[in-house]
């Protein structure tokens, strides 16, 4: 069943066009994860899927139900894990949890009863009557999941779950979100980590000036778009007329050079035959290859 399903989906804004006729679908209890440089139109979608934003073309369904005419239905079904920082400073852990509940109208007792819940499942449980600015970043982004979960929603909505957090904080997070999954929860996130994207999402979508580029496993895009090793060494002439007397295509980035191929073996022995001063390297393609290969190398600001 598709729990999000977009076809020809669109906003414009009066400058420019931020999601430019966009197709796509969410299955149910899959993660879902939408990528791209900054400006791609990510957080743009995600808020027209969580009827914040109107859509001004196109078809966008949520639980087969239209965004723009059902929004309240749909918004009492979904959790949502904004990008920015977004916690009541004035109140506690726990009471932000059941403040949050009241929006959607659950009876106080019940509110306190899942709010406990959700502070043990976010491991923070300890923290319970911590005023938010006494968090650390990584207990505030675990505590703004917990909110999204108050509502039980069948559709959590995550703008960049692990954003500035550091490795431990993250595989909590990543821990927490996969048991999610297996409880059925379908999710749909937006991340610029590309080893989080392959660690997580079942299929996504990399994104770029409002367009989907591509869509598909993080293994499938892999495979299609990078090969499965990246030979690495550095641009020296020698190094570039052995692959060029081979035949072989590579690219130079700045300082580096790669070729990309499913039989690195050969290349990589007949690089270090002819280049016997300078590294040569072997290493397994990954998102981050097909992410540059597909959106450059050019910085967005
Ligand atoms: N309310 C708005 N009015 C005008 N332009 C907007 C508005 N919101 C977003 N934009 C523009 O739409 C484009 C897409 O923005 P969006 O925030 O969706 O990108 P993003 O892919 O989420 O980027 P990031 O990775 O930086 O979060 C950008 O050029 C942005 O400046």
């Amino acid at each position: 069943m598709e729990v999000i399903s977009a076809h020809g989906l669109e906003k414009r804004f009066p400058d420019l066009t931020a999601v430019d006729q966009i197709s796509f679908a969410v299955e149910e209890k899959e993660i879902f994860g939408f990528l791209g440089p900054n400006g791609a139109g990510k957080t743009t979608t995600m808020k027209m899927i969580h009827c914040v934003s109107p859509k001004t073309g196109g078809i966008l369904s949520v639980f087969g139900m239209d965004v723009n005419k059902d929004a309240r239905k749909i918004k009492e079904r979904l959790g949502i894990v904004p990008q920015e920082n977004n916690l009541d400073p004035d109140f506690s852990a726990f009471q932000n949890l059941t403040i949050y509940g009241r929006y959607f109208g659950i009876p106080r007792r019940d509110a306190e009863t899942k709010a406990e819940e959700l502070l043990a499942f976010m491991q923070l449980s300890e923290k319970r009557d911590v005023l938010i600015e006494k968090l650390s970043g990584g207990m505030k982004r675990r505590l703004i999941i917990a909110r999204a979960l108050i509502n039980d929603p069948q559709l959590l909505i995550l703008d960049e779950p692990t954003i500035g957090l550091d490795p431990q904080a993250r595989h909590l997070i990543w821990e927490k979100l996969r048991h999610l999954k297996a409880e059925g929860c379908t999710q749909v996130m937006t991340t610029h980590y590309l080893d989080e994207a392959e660690r997580l999402c079942d299929r996504l979508v990399i994104m770029d000036h409002g367009k989907i580029l591509v869509e598909g496993s993080p293994e499938k895009l892999v495979r299609e778009y990078a090969g499965s090793e990246i030979i690495e060494t550095t641009p020296t002439p020698e190094a570039i007329s052995c692959l060029e007397a081979a035949d072989i295509s590579y690219d130079i980035f700045g300082d580096l050079l790669q070729v990309q191929t499913a039989t690195p073996q050969a290349i990589a022995h007949t690089l270090m035959e002819s280049c016997r001063h300078t590294t040569v390297t072997v290493r397994r393609a990954t998102l981050e290859d097909v992410f540059l290969k597909l959106t450059g190398r050019t910085l967005r600001e």
